[in-house]
Protein backbone atom coordinates (compact mmCIF):
# COMPACT_ATOMS: atom_id res chain seq x y z
CA UNK A 1 0.00 0.00 0.00
CA UNK A 2 1.97 3.56 -0.76
CA UNK A 3 0.38 6.74 0.12
CA UNK A 4 -2.89 8.66 -1.99
CA UNK A 5 -4.01 5.16 -3.19
CA UNK A 6 -6.10 3.79 -0.12
CA UNK A 7 -10.39 4.26 0.20
CA UNK A 8 -12.59 2.24 2.35
CA UNK A 9 -15.38 0.55 0.94
CA UNK A 10 -16.40 -1.48 4.17
CA UNK A 11 -18.96 -0.50 6.29
CA UNK A 12 -17.69 1.05 9.30
CA UNK A 13 -19.79 -0.02 12.46
CA UNK A 14 -18.26 -3.61 13.90
CA UNK A 15 -21.96 -5.35 15.55
CA UNK A 16 -23.11 -8.50 16.71
CA UNK A 17 -19.36 -10.23 15.45
CA UNK A 18 -19.85 -7.93 11.83
CA UNK A 19 -19.57 -5.00 10.17
CA UNK A 20 -22.84 -3.67 10.13
CA UNK A 21 -23.99 -0.03 8.24
CA UNK A 22 -26.12 1.61 11.05
CA UNK A 23 -29.65 1.21 11.93
CA UNK A 24 -29.69 4.96 12.06
CA UNK A 25 -27.78 7.70 12.18
CA UNK A 26 -26.86 11.52 13.22
CA UNK A 27 -24.99 13.23 10.66
CA UNK A 28 -22.26 12.05 8.09
CA UNK A 29 -18.59 12.66 8.52
CA UNK A 30 -15.53 12.20 6.47
CA UNK A 31 -12.40 10.99 7.35
CA UNK A 32 -9.10 12.29 5.71
CA UNK A 33 -5.20 11.11 4.91
CA UNK A 34 -3.54 13.37 6.46
CA UNK A 35 -0.52 12.97 3.96
CA UNK A 36 -2.21 14.19 0.77
CA UNK A 37 -5.45 15.67 2.25
CA UNK A 38 -7.47 13.21 0.40
CA UNK A 39 -11.04 12.08 1.61
CA UNK A 40 -10.49 7.96 2.11
CA UNK A 41 -14.20 7.36 4.25
CA UNK A 42 -17.48 9.50 4.45
CA UNK A 43 -19.19 7.82 7.20
CA UNK A 44 -22.61 8.11 8.87
CA UNK A 45 -22.53 8.95 12.60
CA UNK A 46 -24.66 6.18 14.32
CA UNK A 47 -27.93 7.31 16.06
CA UNK A 48 -29.58 6.30 19.07
CA UNK A 49 -31.61 2.79 17.99
CA UNK A 50 -27.58 1.88 16.51
CA UNK A 51 -26.28 2.67 20.06
CA UNK A 52 -29.52 0.77 21.32
CA UNK A 53 -28.67 -1.99 19.08
CA UNK A 54 -24.61 -2.34 20.08
CA UNK A 55 -25.41 -1.85 23.85
CA UNK A 56 -28.26 -5.28 23.17
CA UNK A 57 -25.55 -7.51 21.34
CA UNK A 58 -22.60 -6.53 24.05
CA UNK A 59 -25.31 -7.80 26.91
CA UNK A 60 -25.82 -10.96 24.81
CA UNK A 61 -22.42 -11.64 25.15
CA UNK A 62 -21.29 -10.87 28.45
CA UNK A 63 -23.71 -13.16 29.61
CA UNK A 64 -21.33 -15.84 28.20
CA UNK A 65 -17.87 -14.14 28.21
CA UNK A 66 -18.61 -13.31 32.27
CA UNK A 67 -18.97 -16.85 33.15
CA UNK A 68 -16.20 -18.48 31.20
CA UNK A 69 -13.21 -18.81 33.80
CA UNK A 70 -10.16 -16.46 33.74
CA UNK A 71 -7.79 -18.94 31.89
CA UNK A 72 -10.54 -19.49 29.32
CA UNK A 73 -10.62 -15.57 28.86
CA UNK A 74 -6.56 -16.09 28.73
CA UNK A 75 -6.51 -18.03 25.92
CA UNK A 76 -8.35 -15.89 23.61
CA UNK A 77 -6.96 -13.25 24.33
CA UNK A 78 -3.31 -14.29 24.30
CA UNK A 79 -4.82 -15.27 20.45
CA UNK A 80 -5.43 -12.13 19.64
CA UNK A 81 -2.58 -10.80 20.76
CA UNK A 82 -0.79 -13.27 18.49
CA UNK A 83 -2.74 -12.08 15.72
CA UNK A 84 -2.16 -8.16 16.10
CA UNK A 85 1.45 -8.84 16.18
CA UNK A 86 1.56 -11.38 12.54
CA UNK A 87 -0.58 -8.82 10.90
CA UNK A 88 1.58 -5.33 12.64
CA UNK A 89 2.70 -3.98 9.43
CA UNK A 90 -0.75 -3.63 8.24
CA UNK A 91 -2.18 -2.41 11.15
CA UNK A 92 0.48 -0.10 11.17
CA UNK A 93 0.11 0.90 7.67
CA UNK A 94 -3.88 1.41 8.00
CA UNK A 95 -2.85 3.60 11.24
CA UNK A 96 -0.32 5.76 9.39
CA UNK A 97 -2.57 6.39 6.60
CA UNK A 98 -5.09 7.57 8.75
CA UNK A 99 -3.31 9.56 11.77
CA UNK A 100 -0.24 10.86 10.12
CA UNK A 101 2.31 9.33 12.03
CA UNK A 102 5.42 7.62 10.53
CA UNK A 103 5.64 3.89 9.70
CA UNK A 104 8.27 3.68 11.68
CA UNK A 105 6.34 4.83 14.84
CA UNK A 106 3.08 3.07 13.60
CA UNK A 107 4.78 -0.31 14.60
CA UNK A 108 6.03 0.96 18.12
CA UNK A 109 2.12 1.90 18.83
CA UNK A 110 1.02 -1.78 17.76
CA UNK A 111 4.15 -3.44 19.44
CA UNK A 112 2.45 -1.77 22.83
CA UNK A 113 -1.01 -2.72 21.69
CA UNK A 114 -0.62 -6.22 21.21
CA UNK A 115 1.89 -6.17 24.46
CA UNK A 116 -1.17 -5.09 26.39
CA UNK A 117 -3.22 -7.90 25.31
CA UNK A 118 -0.87 -10.14 26.30
CA UNK A 119 -0.49 -8.89 29.65
CA UNK A 120 -3.69 -8.82 30.66
CA UNK A 121 -4.62 -12.30 29.14
CA UNK A 122 -1.41 -13.00 31.92
CA UNK A 123 -3.44 -11.50 34.33
CA UNK A 124 -7.32 -12.76 33.42
CA UNK A 125 -6.08 -15.91 35.05
CA UNK A 126 -4.62 -14.95 38.11
CA UNK A 127 -7.79 -12.48 39.48
CA UNK A 128 -8.91 -13.80 42.14
CA UNK A 129 -10.20 -12.58 45.81
CA UNK A 130 -9.58 -12.62 49.82
CA UNK A 131 -10.89 -15.58 51.79
CA UNK A 132 -11.12 -14.35 55.61
CA UNK A 133 -11.95 -16.34 58.44
CA UNK A 134 -13.91 -14.79 61.31
CA UNK A 135 -14.94 -16.63 64.48
CA UNK A 136 -17.02 -19.59 64.90
CA UNK A 137 -15.47 -20.75 61.96
CA UNK A 138 -17.79 -18.70 60.20
CA UNK A 139 -15.89 -16.35 57.16
CA UNK A 140 -16.29 -14.24 54.21
CA UNK A 141 -14.75 -13.97 50.54
CA UNK A 142 -14.55 -11.76 48.18
CA UNK A 143 -15.18 -11.97 44.56
CA UNK A 144 -13.55 -9.47 41.57
CA UNK A 145 -16.77 -9.44 39.38
CA UNK A 146 -17.22 -7.89 36.10
CA UNK A 147 -19.00 -4.49 35.72
CA UNK A 148 -20.98 -5.36 32.55
CA UNK A 149 -20.77 -3.30 29.00
CA UNK A 150 -18.25 -0.83 29.41
CA UNK A 151 -18.20 1.96 26.47
CA UNK A 152 -14.13 3.21 25.32
CA UNK A 153 -14.14 6.71 23.68
CA UNK A 154 -11.44 7.22 22.03
CA UNK A 155 -8.72 10.67 20.69
CA UNK A 156 -7.44 10.28 17.27
CA UNK A 157 -3.44 10.15 17.77
CA UNK A 158 -3.14 6.90 19.07
CA UNK A 159 -6.49 5.16 17.69
CA UNK A 160 -5.84 1.28 17.76
CA UNK A 161 -3.44 1.91 21.41
CA UNK A 162 -6.12 3.61 23.05
CA UNK A 163 -8.89 0.54 21.41
CA UNK A 164 -6.84 -2.03 22.90
CA UNK A 165 -5.32 -0.63 26.14
CA UNK A 166 -9.19 0.17 26.83
CA UNK A 167 -10.19 -2.91 25.49
CA UNK A 168 -7.62 -5.38 26.96
CA UNK A 169 -8.38 -4.72 30.73
CA UNK A 170 -12.33 -4.48 30.00
CA UNK A 171 -12.36 -7.86 28.22
CA UNK A 172 -9.69 -9.61 30.58
CA UNK A 173 -12.25 -8.90 33.59
CA UNK A 174 -15.04 -10.41 32.07
CA UNK A 175 -17.26 -7.42 30.18
CA UNK A 176 -17.89 -6.12 27.13
CA UNK A 177 -16.96 -3.05 24.86
CA UNK A 178 -18.47 -1.10 23.23
CA UNK A 179 -15.85 1.87 21.54
CA UNK A 180 -16.61 4.52 19.49
CA UNK A 181 -13.20 6.17 18.22
CA UNK A 182 -12.68 9.91 17.09
CA UNK A 183 -14.05 10.53 14.09
CA UNK A 184 -11.05 11.72 12.34
CA UNK A 185 -10.00 8.31 12.61
CA UNK A 186 -12.58 6.01 12.04
CA UNK A 187 -10.58 2.53 10.44
CA UNK A 188 -8.10 0.73 12.77
CA UNK A 189 -10.59 -0.39 15.41
CA UNK A 190 -12.11 -2.63 12.91
CA UNK A 191 -9.63 -4.32 12.72
CA UNK A 192 -9.20 -4.85 16.33
CA UNK A 193 -12.48 -5.75 16.31
CA UNK A 194 -12.47 -8.82 13.59
CA UNK A 195 -9.06 -10.04 15.48
CA UNK A 196 -11.16 -10.17 18.72
CA UNK A 197 -14.06 -12.18 16.34
CA UNK A 198 -11.05 -14.47 15.14
CA UNK A 199 -9.30 -15.33 18.35
CA UNK A 200 -12.83 -16.66 19.47
CA UNK A 201 -14.47 -14.02 21.78
CA UNK A 202 -18.43 -14.62 21.57
CA UNK A 203 -20.19 -12.18 18.29
CA UNK A 204 -21.24 -8.63 20.52
CA UNK A 205 -18.45 -8.44 22.87
CA UNK A 206 -16.43 -5.98 21.28
CA UNK A 207 -18.37 -3.20 18.64
CA UNK A 208 -17.35 -0.42 17.24
CA UNK A 209 -19.78 2.46 16.52
CA UNK A 210 -19.01 5.43 14.60
CA UNK A 211 -19.98 9.29 15.05
CA UNK A 212 -18.86 11.90 16.81
CA UNK A 213 -20.43 14.04 20.23
CA UNK A 214 -24.11 13.04 19.59
CA UNK A 215 -23.30 9.01 19.25
CA UNK A 216 -21.16 9.46 21.98
CA UNK A 217 -23.50 11.20 24.33
CA UNK A 218 -25.73 8.16 23.28
CA UNK A 219 -23.50 6.00 24.93
CA UNK A 220 -22.59 7.57 27.72
CA UNK A 221 -26.33 8.10 28.86
CA UNK A 222 -27.18 4.66 28.24
CA UNK A 223 -28.79 3.23 31.44
CA UNK A 224 -27.13 0.15 30.44
CA UNK A 225 -23.83 1.19 30.09
CA UNK A 226 -22.06 0.39 33.55
CA UNK A 227 -18.76 2.74 32.89
CA UNK A 228 -17.26 5.06 30.56
CA UNK A 229 -13.82 4.87 30.06
CA UNK A 230 -12.64 8.43 27.97
CA UNK A 231 -9.79 9.65 25.66
CA UNK A 232 -9.47 13.55 24.92
CA UNK A 233 -9.24 17.25 25.99
CA UNK A 234 -10.45 18.40 29.47
CA UNK A 235 -13.35 20.36 28.39
CA UNK A 236 -15.14 16.49 26.47
CA UNK A 237 -13.94 15.22 29.54
CA UNK A 238 -15.35 17.43 31.52
CA UNK A 239 -18.66 16.65 29.92
CA UNK A 240 -18.37 13.05 29.74
CA UNK A 241 -17.80 13.16 33.90
CA UNK A 242 -21.71 14.80 34.30
CA UNK A 243 -23.12 12.84 32.21
CA UNK A 244 -21.92 9.59 33.80
CA UNK A 245 -22.19 11.27 37.38
CA UNK A 246 -26.01 11.48 36.13
CA UNK A 247 -26.13 7.70 36.25
CA UNK A 248 -24.09 6.96 39.13
CA UNK A 249 -21.53 4.95 36.59
CA UNK A 250 -17.77 5.04 36.77
CA UNK A 251 -15.39 7.04 34.71
CA UNK A 252 -11.82 6.55 33.57
CA UNK A 253 -10.44 10.02 31.95
CA UNK A 254 -7.07 10.07 30.23
CA UNK A 255 -7.06 14.03 29.38
CA UNK A 256 -4.66 16.65 28.01
CA UNK A 257 -1.53 17.93 29.80
CA UNK A 258 1.44 20.82 29.42
CA UNK A 259 3.88 18.50 31.18
CA UNK A 260 7.10 19.19 32.16
CA UNK A 261 10.78 18.41 31.62
CA UNK A 262 13.24 19.30 33.72
CA UNK A 263 17.12 19.09 32.57
CA UNK A 264 20.10 19.74 35.49
CA UNK A 265 23.62 20.49 34.66
CA UNK A 266 24.56 17.25 35.84
CA UNK A 267 22.55 15.27 33.02
CA UNK A 268 24.32 13.48 30.27
CA UNK A 269 23.88 16.29 27.86
CA UNK A 270 23.73 13.47 24.70
CA UNK A 271 20.47 11.83 26.62
CA UNK A 272 18.74 14.67 28.10
CA UNK A 273 18.63 16.17 24.12
CA UNK A 274 17.41 12.75 23.13
CA UNK A 275 14.81 12.95 25.62
CA UNK A 276 13.46 16.29 24.78
CA UNK A 277 12.66 15.36 21.20
CA UNK A 278 11.02 11.96 22.80
CA UNK A 279 9.28 14.33 25.03
CA UNK A 280 7.97 17.12 21.66
CA UNK A 281 8.24 15.40 18.83
CA UNK A 282 6.78 11.87 18.54
CA UNK A 283 3.33 11.81 16.39
CA UNK A 284 4.12 15.56 15.17
CA UNK A 285 3.59 16.43 18.89
CA UNK A 286 0.31 15.56 19.22
CA UNK A 287 0.88 13.56 22.22
CA UNK A 288 -1.25 14.17 25.79
CA UNK A 289 1.76 13.32 28.15
CA UNK A 290 4.41 15.53 26.06
CA UNK A 291 6.86 17.48 27.83
CA UNK A 292 6.24 20.32 26.44
CA UNK A 293 8.02 22.93 29.23
CA UNK A 294 11.15 22.11 28.69
CA UNK A 295 12.91 24.07 32.20
CA UNK A 296 17.08 24.08 31.65
CA UNK A 297 19.67 24.38 34.32
CA UNK A 298 21.38 28.03 33.32
CA UNK A 299 25.01 26.49 33.37
CA UNK A 300 23.97 24.51 30.29
CA UNK A 301 21.53 26.42 28.57
CA UNK A 302 23.24 27.46 25.29
CA UNK A 303 24.92 24.39 25.21
CA UNK A 304 21.74 22.48 25.43
CA UNK A 305 19.46 24.31 23.37
CA UNK A 306 22.13 24.28 20.50
CA UNK A 307 22.23 20.44 20.34
CA UNK A 308 18.54 20.34 20.31
CA UNK A 309 18.23 22.90 17.53
CA UNK A 310 20.60 20.47 15.66
CA UNK A 311 19.00 17.43 16.17
CA UNK A 312 15.36 18.88 15.73
CA UNK A 313 16.48 20.56 11.90
CA UNK A 314 17.45 16.78 11.23
CA UNK A 315 13.98 15.23 11.59
CA UNK A 316 13.13 13.70 8.41
CA UNK A 317 9.65 15.19 7.85
CA UNK A 318 7.56 13.88 4.61
CA UNK A 319 5.67 10.86 3.35
CA UNK A 320 4.62 9.31 6.93
CA UNK A 321 4.91 5.44 5.23
CA UNK A 322 8.32 5.97 3.94
CA UNK A 323 11.15 3.88 6.10
CA UNK A 324 13.18 6.51 6.55
CA UNK A 325 10.27 9.20 7.60
CA UNK A 326 10.51 10.19 11.26
CA UNK A 327 7.50 12.87 10.89
CA UNK A 328 4.71 12.99 9.13
CA UNK A 329 1.48 15.70 8.73
CA UNK A 330 -0.41 16.51 11.54
CA UNK A 331 -3.87 15.48 11.72
CA UNK A 332 -6.45 17.81 9.48
CA UNK A 333 -6.08 21.87 8.18
CA UNK A 334 -7.63 23.14 11.15
CA UNK A 335 -5.30 21.54 13.61
CA UNK A 336 -2.38 22.60 11.35
CA UNK A 337 -3.81 26.28 11.26
CA UNK A 338 -4.18 26.14 15.67
CA UNK A 339 -1.20 25.18 15.88
CA UNK A 340 0.62 27.59 13.73
CA UNK A 341 -1.45 30.30 15.54
CA UNK A 342 -0.36 28.97 18.63
CA UNK A 343 3.60 29.57 17.30
CA UNK A 344 2.49 32.92 15.93
CA UNK A 345 1.51 34.30 19.09
CA UNK A 346 4.23 32.79 20.97
CA UNK A 347 6.41 35.11 18.58
CA UNK A 348 3.89 38.02 19.53
CA UNK A 349 4.49 37.64 23.40
CA UNK A 350 8.43 37.42 23.04
CA UNK A 351 9.60 34.19 22.46
CA UNK A 352 12.14 33.47 19.65
CA UNK A 353 11.80 30.91 16.95
CA UNK A 354 14.69 29.10 16.93
CA UNK A 355 13.76 26.75 14.44
CA UNK A 356 10.66 25.32 12.48
CA UNK A 357 7.24 26.37 13.29
CA UNK A 358 6.48 27.39 9.92
CA UNK A 359 4.69 25.92 6.96
CA UNK A 360 5.87 22.30 5.19
CA UNK A 361 5.54 21.91 1.43
CA UNK A 362 7.25 18.29 0.26
CA UNK A 363 8.48 18.00 -2.83
CA UNK A 364 6.64 15.22 -3.83
CA UNK A 365 3.39 16.69 -5.82
CA UNK A 366 0.85 14.03 -4.36
CA UNK A 367 1.83 15.20 -0.74
CA UNK A 368 0.92 18.81 -1.81
CA UNK A 369 -1.97 19.17 -0.33
CA UNK A 370 -0.77 17.79 3.07
CA UNK A 371 -0.60 19.39 6.44
CA UNK A 372 2.74 19.09 7.59
CA UNK A 373 4.85 21.55 9.52
CA UNK A 374 8.11 21.78 10.48
CA UNK A 375 9.22 21.13 14.21
CA UNK A 376 9.80 24.37 16.34
CA UNK A 377 12.15 24.86 19.16
CA UNK A 378 11.19 28.55 21.38
CA UNK A 379 13.41 30.10 23.76
CA UNK A 380 13.01 33.46 25.73
CA UNK A 381 9.81 31.95 26.90
CA UNK A 382 8.10 32.81 30.40
CA UNK A 383 5.69 30.84 32.93
CA UNK A 384 2.88 33.78 31.63
CA UNK A 385 2.99 33.15 27.51
CA UNK A 386 0.31 31.11 26.15
CA UNK A 387 2.57 28.61 24.20
CA UNK A 388 3.93 28.00 27.95
CA UNK A 389 0.24 27.59 29.69
CA UNK A 390 -2.21 25.84 27.78
CA UNK A 391 -1.69 22.47 25.62
CA UNK A 392 -0.43 23.19 21.60
CA UNK A 393 -0.51 19.77 20.50
CA UNK A 394 1.84 20.20 17.89
CA UNK A 395 5.05 19.80 17.16
CA UNK A 396 6.18 22.66 19.31
CA UNK A 397 8.48 23.18 22.34
CA UNK A 398 9.08 25.76 24.72
CA UNK A 399 12.49 26.44 26.36
CA UNK A 400 13.43 27.89 29.73
CA UNK A 401 15.82 28.43 32.17
CA UNK A 402 16.23 27.79 35.81
CA UNK A 403 18.81 28.23 38.61
CA UNK A 404 17.46 26.24 41.77
CA UNK A 405 15.81 23.13 42.23
CA UNK A 406 13.17 24.68 44.13
CA UNK A 407 12.33 27.20 42.04
CA UNK A 408 11.69 24.93 39.39
CA UNK A 409 9.86 22.79 41.32
CA UNK A 410 7.29 25.22 41.96
CA UNK A 411 7.03 26.51 38.48
CA UNK A 412 6.63 22.78 36.84
CA UNK A 413 4.05 22.46 39.68
CA UNK A 414 2.51 25.99 38.79
CA UNK A 415 -0.13 24.44 36.30
CA UNK A 416 -4.02 23.01 35.95
CA UNK A 417 -2.72 20.09 34.34
CA UNK A 418 -0.94 16.74 36.34
CA UNK A 419 -0.24 14.27 33.44
CA UNK A 420 3.86 13.82 32.96
CA UNK A 421 6.67 14.88 34.50
CA UNK A 422 10.24 14.05 33.66
CA UNK A 423 13.99 15.05 35.00
CA UNK A 424 17.61 14.25 33.42
CA UNK A 425 19.94 14.32 36.39
CA UNK A 426 23.07 12.38 37.08
CA UNK A 427 22.14 12.88 40.34
CA UNK A 428 20.17 9.26 42.02
CA UNK A 429 19.48 11.14 45.41
CA UNK A 430 17.81 14.63 43.52
CA UNK A 431 15.93 12.49 40.76
CA UNK A 432 13.69 10.56 43.29
CA UNK A 433 13.37 13.60 45.70
CA UNK A 434 12.07 15.75 42.89
CA UNK A 435 10.28 12.82 41.31
CA UNK A 436 8.22 12.84 44.48
CA UNK A 437 7.28 16.52 44.96
CA UNK A 438 6.18 16.45 40.98
CA UNK A 439 2.26 16.56 41.01
CA UNK A 440 1.87 14.62 37.92
CA UNK A 441 0.39 10.67 37.54
CA UNK A 442 3.19 9.80 35.08
CA UNK A 443 6.91 10.52 35.60
CA UNK A 444 10.28 9.82 34.00
CA UNK A 445 13.81 9.50 35.44
CA UNK A 446 16.47 9.65 32.65
CA UNK A 447 13.87 8.88 29.58
CA UNK A 448 10.51 10.06 28.57
CA UNK A 449 7.85 9.02 26.43
CA UNK A 450 8.36 5.33 26.79
CA UNK A 451 5.40 3.20 27.62
CA UNK A 452 5.81 -0.42 29.38
CA UNK A 453 2.01 -1.64 29.45
CA UNK A 454 3.34 -3.63 33.27
CA UNK A 455 2.83 0.35 34.25
CA UNK A 456 -0.11 2.53 35.12
CA UNK A 457 -0.88 5.20 33.10
CA UNK A 458 -2.73 8.37 33.96
CA UNK A 459 -2.88 11.49 35.12
CA UNK A 460 -3.71 14.32 38.11
CA UNK A 461 -5.49 17.08 38.69
CA UNK A 462 -7.42 18.20 35.62
CA UNK A 463 -5.47 15.65 33.32
CA UNK A 464 -7.65 12.99 34.27
CA UNK A 465 -8.10 10.37 37.20
CA UNK A 466 -8.16 6.26 36.87
CA UNK A 467 -5.67 4.44 35.28
CA UNK A 468 -4.58 2.48 32.19
CA UNK A 469 -2.26 -0.59 31.89
CA UNK A 470 -0.50 -1.87 34.83
CA UNK A 471 -2.12 -4.25 37.64
CA UNK A 472 -4.34 -1.69 39.31
CA UNK A 473 -6.53 -1.34 36.17
CA UNK A 474 -8.13 -3.99 37.12
CA UNK A 475 -9.43 -2.26 39.85
CA UNK A 476 -11.21 0.09 37.38
CA UNK A 477 -13.26 -2.43 34.81
CA UNK A 478 -13.86 -4.67 38.41
CA UNK A 479 -16.61 -4.54 41.37
CA UNK A 480 -15.53 -6.63 44.72
CA UNK A 481 -18.41 -8.36 46.17
CA UNK A 482 -17.97 -9.68 49.39
CA UNK A 483 -19.86 -12.75 50.93
CA UNK A 484 -20.34 -13.14 54.35
CA UNK A 485 -20.85 -17.10 55.63
CA UNK A 486 -22.41 -17.87 58.74
CA UNK A 487 -21.43 -21.30 59.78
CA UNK A 488 -23.30 -21.09 63.23
CA UNK A 489 -26.72 -20.29 64.47
CA UNK A 490 -28.45 -16.83 64.21
CA UNK A 491 -27.96 -14.99 67.28
CA UNK A 492 -30.89 -12.03 66.60
CA UNK A 493 -31.10 -8.69 68.70
CA UNK A 494 -34.95 -9.34 68.77
N1 LIG B 1 -4.32 11.21 28.78
C1 LIG B 1 -4.33 10.44 27.70
O1 LIG B 1 -4.09 9.23 27.77
C2 LIG B 1 -4.62 11.04 26.34
C3 LIG B 1 -4.29 10.32 25.20
C4 LIG B 1 -4.55 10.89 23.95
C5 LIG B 1 -5.13 12.14 23.85
N2 LIG B 1 -5.43 12.83 24.97
C6 LIG B 1 -6.01 14.19 24.87
O2 LIG B 1 -7.01 14.22 23.87
C7 LIG B 1 -7.08 15.52 23.27
C8 LIG B 1 -7.05 15.39 21.77
O3 LIG B 1 -8.01 14.47 21.35
P1 LIG B 1 -9.39 14.90 20.69
O4 LIG B 1 -9.21 16.17 19.95
O5 LIG B 1 -9.90 13.69 19.96
O6 LIG B 1 -10.30 15.15 21.98
P2 LIG B 1 -11.88 15.45 22.05
O7 LIG B 1 -12.19 15.65 23.49
O8 LIG B 1 -12.27 16.47 21.08
O9 LIG B 1 -12.57 14.08 21.53
C9 LIG B 1 -12.29 12.84 22.13
C10 LIG B 1 -13.44 11.89 21.83
O10 LIG B 1 -14.62 12.33 22.49
C11 LIG B 1 -15.71 12.34 21.58
N3 LIG B 1 -16.67 13.35 22.02
C12 LIG B 1 -16.65 14.69 21.74
N4 LIG B 1 -17.67 15.31 22.38
C13 LIG B 1 -18.32 14.35 23.09
C14 LIG B 1 -19.45 14.37 23.97
N5 LIG B 1 -20.12 15.51 24.25
N6 LIG B 1 -19.86 13.21 24.52
C15 LIG B 1 -19.18 12.06 24.28
N7 LIG B 1 -18.11 11.97 23.45
C16 LIG B 1 -17.69 13.11 22.87
C17 LIG B 1 -15.05 12.60 20.25
O11 LIG B 1 -15.87 12.23 19.17
C18 LIG B 1 -13.80 11.75 20.37
O12 LIG B 1 -14.07 10.40 20.09
C19 LIG B 1 -5.88 16.28 23.82
O13 LIG B 1 -6.28 17.15 24.83
C20 LIG B 1 -5.00 15.17 24.39
O14 LIG B 1 -4.13 15.60 25.38
C21 LIG B 1 -5.21 12.30 26.22
C1 LIG C 1 2.74 6.02 23.98
N1 LIG C 1 2.88 7.34 24.57
C2 LIG C 1 3.86 8.09 23.82
C3 LIG C 1 3.34 7.21 25.95
C4 LIG C 1 1.62 8.08 24.48
C5 LIG C 1 0.48 7.54 25.27
C6 LIG C 1 -0.86 8.16 24.90
C7 LIG C 1 -0.89 9.66 24.88
O1 LIG C 1 -1.34 10.39 23.99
Amino acid sequence: MSTGTFVVSQPLNYRGGSRVEPADFSGTEKAFEPATGRVIATFTCSGEKEVNLAVQNAKAAFKIWSQKSGMERCRILLEAARIIRERTDEIATMETINNGKSIFEARLDIDTSWQCLEYYAGLAGSMAGEHIQLSGGSFGYTRREPLGVCVGIGAWNYPFQIACWKSAPALACGNAMIFKPSPFTPVSALLLAEIYTEAGVPPGLFNVVQGGAATGQFLCQHRDVAKVSFTGSVPTGTKIMEMSAKGIKPVTLELGGKSPLIIFSDCVMENAVKGALMANFLTQGEVCCNGTRVFVQKEILDNFTEEVVKQTQKIKIGDPLLEDTRMGPLINRSHLERVLGFVKLAKEQGAKVLCGGDLYVPEDPKLKDGYYMRPCVLTNCRDDMTCVKEEIFGPVMSILSFDTEAEVLERANDTTFGLAAGVFTRDIQRAHRVVAELQAGMCFINNYNVSPVELPFGGYKKSGFGRENGRVTIEYYSQLKTVCVEMGDVESVF
